[in-house]
């Protein structure tokens, strides 16, 4: 990898989305500009409906935006071909959810085993990473067999497994309580320095905001630093 490629984990720049057209126009990020860099987890927050979700849409390749670039390390999402942007997703991109998405009937170790098999990339080992996420003494069980915090420590490993350049995080702590959510989050912070993952979080949580490393606020599709320092 050459000196320019490492400096930017993930580059947005006059990002725009509309949805409709004429008297209809939703406009949904309204030039957005992020640069998130390796090794960096970056929060966001906002209202209901502010654009975070596009955001994540947009940065992760699944929506194109209607102005603007997305740059992933060298590569310009934007100007990619359909087909190659779904192997970017699977190979560059890890994505963790509200609720984790595990397969019910998979353990935490296939979890992560299935994922690199899909892909095919060496990526990192499945065990050395559910040690890493505090998961090795659970690796043989099966979602319905772990609480929801170890759901989410299992979700942050698979989405890491392929040793992505971005990690993309929605919501991970809707579903837990004050403890779990500290240390969800923590953990989030510490792989994503670990790993050297540029990380965004889109979260409605400000407890757990002080992990972050830089919080930003959406607000009617524009993004801002965070007005109080929450963080
Ligand atoms: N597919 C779509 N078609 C039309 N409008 C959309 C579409 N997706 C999102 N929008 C609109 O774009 C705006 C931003 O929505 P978005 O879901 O990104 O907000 P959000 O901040 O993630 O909200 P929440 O916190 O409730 O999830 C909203 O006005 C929404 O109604």
């Amino acid at each position: 990898m050459s000196a320019t490629t490492t400096t930017t984990g993930l580059s947005l720049k006059n990002v725009g989305l509309q949805f409709g057209d004429g008297d209809s126009t939703v406009t949904a990020l309204d030039d957005v500009n992020l640069e998130v860099a390796p090794g960096e987890l970056v929060a966001i927050v906002g209202p209901s409906g502010a654009g975070k979700s596009s955001l994540l849409a947009v940065a992760g390749g699944l929506t194109q935006p209607t102005s603007g670039s997305v740059v992933l390390r060298d590569i310009d999402l934007t100007a990619t071909p359909q087909r190659q942007l779904a192997e970017i997703r699977r190979n560059q991109i890890g994505f963790v959810f509200q609720s984790s998405n595990l397969l019910p009937s998979l353990t935490a170790l296939d979890q992560l085993r299935l994922m690199s098999t899909i892909t095919g990339r060496p990526g990192r080992d499945p065990n050395e990473l559910l040690e890493s996420v505090g998961m090795a003494h659970r690796a043989g069980k099966r979602p319905g067999q772990l609480s929801g915090g170890e759901r989410q420590r299992v979700g942050i490993a698979r989405a890491l497994v392929t040793d992505p350049a971005v990690l993309l995080v929605d919501e991970p702590t809707a579903a837990l309580d004050r403890a779990r959510s500290h240390e969800v989050v923590q953990l989030l912070a510490d792989e994503t320095h670990r790993a050297g993952v540029a990380t965004i979080m889109v979260t409605h949580d400000h407890d757990v905001l002080v992990h972050c490393d830089r919080v930003l606020e959406m607000i009617d599709g524009k993004l801002s630093p965070l007005a109080t320092d929450a963080a």
